[in-house]
């Protein structure tokens, strides 16, 4: 019998997890690769997934290990991963075959402790066509306003249990609901289940890995690792498919009776505790990605609390980070629920579930091994190296030597009132910096002084490098000695509004080219090009023609966001940009700005969204009256202030 009769537990933080993982893949052999993801986690450590590669680049058989698709889910993923890397080095592989461990592919979710990824987003229903639309799940609208409650607790909340009690009573028990709540739903981002608007990091990371590393292979097994369905303590051997295809008759020989088939489809069914009725599965999108291989797709789904309390769990999570606070005694409460939902601290439960995965790994392999796929593909094509380190993000990339922008002391006065004495900031490009403190602080004006809608009476502002050069005037104030330079680089630098500033009387459209064709001098028909594009992203398509009056705050807000992307910024100012929008259009707003983070954009972030600011920025100012009081990187400015104000503030907005 296998030993791992005293396996090490499972509950440790994300640094730990990858440490372990890349140990054993460095005592294994392995190439080890870096894909960075461009947020951090709630303890400031960076994020990444680490991809090890035994074997050759060029290997025409492959099986492949992929954990966290479900981030909090990721320890269990992550445990097989190591320990099976460990317990076989070193390893010896035939040169025709190659192991490809893909470790926390939403690093993001197993470092905070969700399900879904930094944009609330089911890795497991993003893997659709996206070039042929979003599916629809119009049963799930029913449902949502029972599913996703604004309040904790009070009459709101009372009464969305006690219609999701009626549905669900309706549709005979959580059996009948869970279908159509974990197909996968579209339309609600602060919803339960949200497939996503397009691919999402994770999704778009997972292809590079698959085209960097399994492009040769003809014969391939992959293992996505899951838990929370099924029955406790019980790891099923799955294969999800939209249709039948010879991997699944593969599986069959292989695994015989061991392994279920998952056909899914609007109206499918299964005993498996999954859903059947999704789409977008990780499945999908590794047989998308080797389109030339015989692909067997499996999934490993390690049962844990019933259905009804998993939802629950995971429900009751989806508030909490929409509407609640993690730091709080009851954030606290609810994040241990959810992980207990995921990884039972129960040793039987984690030995049976590594184990039995370990025994589904070898068989597999072992059978792999026996196929005769005709040796290696490519022999052109490296074999693996050293340690490379991919870093496809600007933001995760090391900081330029010039800053995006620099500000030196300054000051600004509005008469007898000195609102800013002397503050400096400085952002390397692809950080978000963001800026926090008490009403009247000062941290709007200094935004405004940066482009100077304020004139700053002293100080220095540098722009990639350029300085904005300023004289004294005859009454000693300083203003622009170069007027043309300042419409120059206030070219360079967009601001987004707390109260949007589109032009009332132009559309959407005509609102965000209007720069671009102005003052940029674009081709009226390549401003409109970019303007759809920039719509797409901010996911206002079907608005290019309406006027600002006839949209919503959030949407108008977002507009907004895409008319100061089509002037392509060096850095962008975002003034308390969800400080107008009443508090169900904030999710939607902070999403683009999160997704504008992740894409590398420098941004100065004057907020309010205490959580939002710690999640995404890379540095925090905190601004006490006109006074940078204190600075740093997130995770320790929240977890450690340094002073009594910072505290004192902390305490009243957390
Ligand atoms: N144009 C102006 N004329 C006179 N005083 C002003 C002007 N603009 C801002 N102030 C004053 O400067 C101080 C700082 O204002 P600012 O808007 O920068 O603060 P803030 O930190 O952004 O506050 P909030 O979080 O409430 O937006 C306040 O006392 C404000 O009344």
């Amino acid at each position: 019998m296998r030993d791992v009769s005293a396996p090490r537990p499972y509950s440790v933080g994300f640094a730990e997890l990858r440490q372990r993982f890349r140990k054993a893949a460095e005592r294994a052999g392995a190439e080890l690769t870096e894909y960075v993801h461009p947020l951090h986690g709630p303890g400031g450590e960076a994020l990444a997934t680490d991809v090890a590669l035994i074997g050759r680049r060029n290997a025409s058989k492959l099986m492949v290990l992929i954990s966290g698709t479900h981030g909090v889910e990721g320890q269990f993923g992550s445990a097989c991963q190591t320990q099976w890397l460990e317990e076989n080095a070193p390893w010896r592989l035939p040169e025709d075959t190659a192991i490809l461990a893909i470790h926390l592919i939403n690093p993001w979710g197993t470092a905070w402790s969700r399900r879904v990824n930094e944009d609330n987003v089911d890795l497991n229903r993003n893997f659709v066509d996206w070039q042929a639309g979003a599916p629809k799940n119009d049963r799930y609208a029913d449902l949502h306003g029972a599913l996703v409650w604004r309040e904790w607790e009070g009459s709101g909340r009372a009464n969305a249990d006690e219609a999701l009690a009626a549905a669900t009573a309706k549709l005979g028990g959580h059996a009948g609901l869970a279908p159509i709540v974990e197909a996968g739903q579209y339309d609600f981002p602060d919803g339960l289940f949200f497939g996503g608007t397009g691919p999402t990091w994770s999704n778009r990371t997972l292809h590079d890995i698959l085209s960097s590393f399994a492009g040769a292979a003809r014969e391939a097994i992959v293992f996505d690792l899951h838990t929370g369905a099924g029955p406790y303590g019980y790891p099923a051997l799955l294969s999800v498919a939209e249709n039948e295809h010879d991997g699944l008759a593969w599986g069959k020989a292989v695994f015989g009776p061991a392994l279920s088939v998952v056909l899914t489809g609007k109206e499918a069914t299964t005993d498996t505790g999954i859903a059947a009725t999704a789409t977008g599965y990780v499945s999908a999108a590794v047989r998308k990605a080797m389109p030339d291989a015989r692909v067997l797709p499996l999934v490993i789904e390690c049962g844990t609390l019933d259905g009804p309390v998993v939802m629950d769990a995971v429900q009751a999570d989806n508030w909490l980070h929409l509407y609640g606070k993690v730091d709080s005694p009851l954030g606290q409460r609810i994040k241990a629920t959810l992980r207990a939902a995921f990884i039972p601290e129960d040793p039987d439960w984690q030995w049976n579930c590594l184990a039995t995965s370990l025994r589904y790994f070898d068989r597999a392999f072992a059978d792999l091994k026996a196929v005769d796929a005709g040796g290696c593909n490519d022999a052109s094509r490296a074999p693996a190296m050293a340690t490379t380190i991919v870093q496809p993000h600007p933001a995760a990339s090391a900081a330029r030597a010039t800053p995006a922008i620099e500000v030196v002391n300054l000051h600004k006065s509005f008469g007898q009132l000195e609102v800013l004495s002397g503050v400096g900031l400085s952002a390397s490009a692809g950080e978000v910096v963001s800026m926090i403190g008490s009403s009247g602080s000062g941290k709007s004006t200094f935004l405004r002084c940066i482009n100077l809608l304020e004139q700053p009476n002293d100080g220095r502002i540098i722009v990639d490098g350029e300085e904005i050069r300023m004289k004294k005037a005859s009454d000693g104030k300083a203003q622009p000695a170069d007027m043309r330079q300042v419409e120059r680089i206030r070219a360079r630098v967009g601001m987004v509004f707390q109260s949007f500033n589109l032009w009332p009387h132009l559309t959407v459209l005509e609102n965000i080219i209007e720069a671009p064709v102005h003052v940029l001098k674009e081709r009226r028909a390549d401003a409109v090009e970019r303007a759809h594009e920039l719509l797409r992203k901010v996911g206002l398509s079907d608005k290019h023609a309406h006027y600002p009056g006839q949209l919503s705050g959030g949407q108008q807000q977002r507009a907004a966001i895409a008319r100061t992307l089509a002037m392509q910024p060096k850095v962008i100012l975002l003034d308390e940009p969800t400080s107008a929008l009443d508090p169900e259009l904030v999710g939607e707003v902070l999403r683009v700005i999160r997704q504008l983070a992740e894409e590398g954009n420098t941004m100065i972030l004057v907020t309010h969204e205490m959580q939002f600011a710690r999640e995404v920025s890379h540095k925090i100012l905190f601004l006490h009256r006109g006074k940078v009081e204190e600075e740093g990187a997130p995770a320790e400015l929240f977890a450690n202030p340094r002073s009594e104000r910072l505290r004192q503030f902390l305490a009243r907005t957390l």
